[in-house]
């Protein structure tokens, strides 16, 4: 599509290149009357940009030799002229529609009317947020947020932000950057920032065109992108979509690598850690403790007769007896400074950084006390309980203090099951 524009100012052929290059259109500057007319003659236009005050003649009149030979051209007079007869003359003389200077983003509206939505579609939806202090062109925006798909919450302060943000869940969050009452959207992108909720959502700042250390301020701060005033649609709809898909990628690529991480570290049917991950994980304690000086104790928790129960009752009910074991362990077990694992069949682990034994044996015979008394599935069960820790000072490694708490584990099921002991 070719659009011709018919404008002296080299700032304003630049801001209407900027907007119409984004709907794909290849222009033709001409800076008077006389060469716009000359031009038609050689070319065809889909639209026509004129300003209102040429070197040769005025946009009106302009426009009203252009109607002589061509009747359907859209025709935009853009103008900072507000002066409402000479207005009424342009569209009187065939003008298309009035475009003042201060409000170019109708350019865009118009354009929209006339061509369809460029060549992406975006699959967006969900909703934004836009902190902004004009409610002229909050409202704009919000019109073409909808075309985008996206509903939009407006906010004229941080604090007002800080209190929708609080009450909703947004895909985008948009900022101005220079805000009424000393605020600026440079604190707002720091204030979300350090606000671990909003990590992830993606942060568009709007900046004026010129203010290029706003713009690496705002980036510096945070935000995940810029776009410059006057704004324009195409650019403002790639942008946000670019923001809001990569930001679907990364949510996805982080779940599918959690998903991964507990394939890897966790038990698939208790939940609790598994062998390998608890193995690597006490090699590490086992060196701090040994490097500090601290103690560090391994307990090795066998169900008793848990064969009976899978004979007695079938493997699924087996299975949920386990489930409920593992999860009283995690609760009595779940503290920082200790690991609970299903190690293998019917066998936990749980390693505890800085116990020494004393206090090692304690929690392991409450923890006999608590899983003699839990019933899981209704069936009467118990444990018995391998105690052995690494002294503080002493130089010992996981495998010599399990082989330990494993010789005490095999000494408790000699002695009767249901008991703790440690060597
Ligand atoms: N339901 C179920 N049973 C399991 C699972 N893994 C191992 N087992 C069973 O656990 C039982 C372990 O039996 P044993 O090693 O003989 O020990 P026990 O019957 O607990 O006897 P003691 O340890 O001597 O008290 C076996 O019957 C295994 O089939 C599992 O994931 N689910």
């Amino acid at each position: 599509m070719d659009a011709l524009i018919v404008e002296p100012s080299p700032t304003y052929q630049r801001i209407l290149s900027r907007m119409l290059e984004s709907y794909d259109f290849k222009l033709t500057f001409v800076d008077s009357a006389i060469a716009g007319l000359r031009q038609l003659k050689l070319q065809r236009f889909q639209i026509i940009c004129v300003a209102m005050y040429l070197p040769d003649l005025t946009g009106i009149e302009f426009c009203r030799l252009v109607r002589q030979q061509n009747a359907k051209v859209p025709i935009f007079i853009v103008t900072s002229e507000t002066e409402p007869t000479l207005l009424s003359s342009a569209l009187t003389a065939g003008a298309t529609d009035i475009i003042r200077k201060d409000d170019l983003p109708r350019l865009e509206e118009s354009l929209h009317a006339l061509i369809p939505l460029g060549p992406f579609r975006y699959n967006i939806s969900g909703k934004a947020l836009y902190l902004e202090d004009s409610l002229t062109v909050a409202k704009a925006t919000d019109a073409k947020l909808k075309r985008l798909g996206l509903q939009m919450d407006h906010a004229f302060s941080i604090a007002q932000a800080m209190q929708l943000l609080g009450d909703n869940k947004y895909e985008l969050i948009m900022t101005d950057i220079v805000l009424q009452d000393n605020e600026t959207g440079i604190d707002f992108i720091r204030d979300l920032r350090a606000d671990s909720r909003f990590a992830q959502t993606p942060i568009l700042a709007v900046t004026s065109l010129e203010s290029i250390n706003r713009r690496i301020q705002a980036l510096q701060s945070g935000a995940n992108d810029y776009i410059s005033k006057p704004v324009l649609d195409e650019e403002l709809f790639a942008r946000i979509n670019n923001l809001i898909s990569s930001t679907r990628l990364i949510e996805q690529l982080t779940r599918e690598r959690q998903r991964l991480l507990e394939l890897a570290t966790k038990d698939h049917l208790t939940g609790l850690y598994n062998r390998h991950f608890l193995t690597e994980l006490a090699k590490r304690r086992f060196a701090d403790a040994n490097r500090q000086q601290t103690a560090l104790s391994v307990l090795v928790i066998d169900i008793d007769h848990f064969k009976q129960i899978n004979d007695q009752h079938g493997h699924q009910v087996g299975d949920k007896v386990l489930k409920r074991i593992a999860a009283m362990l995690q609760t009595l077990c779940g503290a920082e400074d200790q690991y609970v694992a299903r190690f293998g069949g019917e066998e936990f682990v749980v390693l505890l950084t800085g116990y020494d034994l004393q206090r090692a044996s304690e929690l392991a015979g409450q923890l006999c006390q608590s899983l003699h008394q839990l019933q899981p599935e209704g069936i009467a069960t118990s444990a018995s309980i391998g105690v052995a820790t690494l002294a503080a000072g002493q130089e010992e490694y996981f495998d010599e203090v399990f082989a330990r708490a494993d010789k005490a584990l095999y000494l408790a099921k000699q002695q009767g099951r249901n008991r703790a002991i440690a060597l």
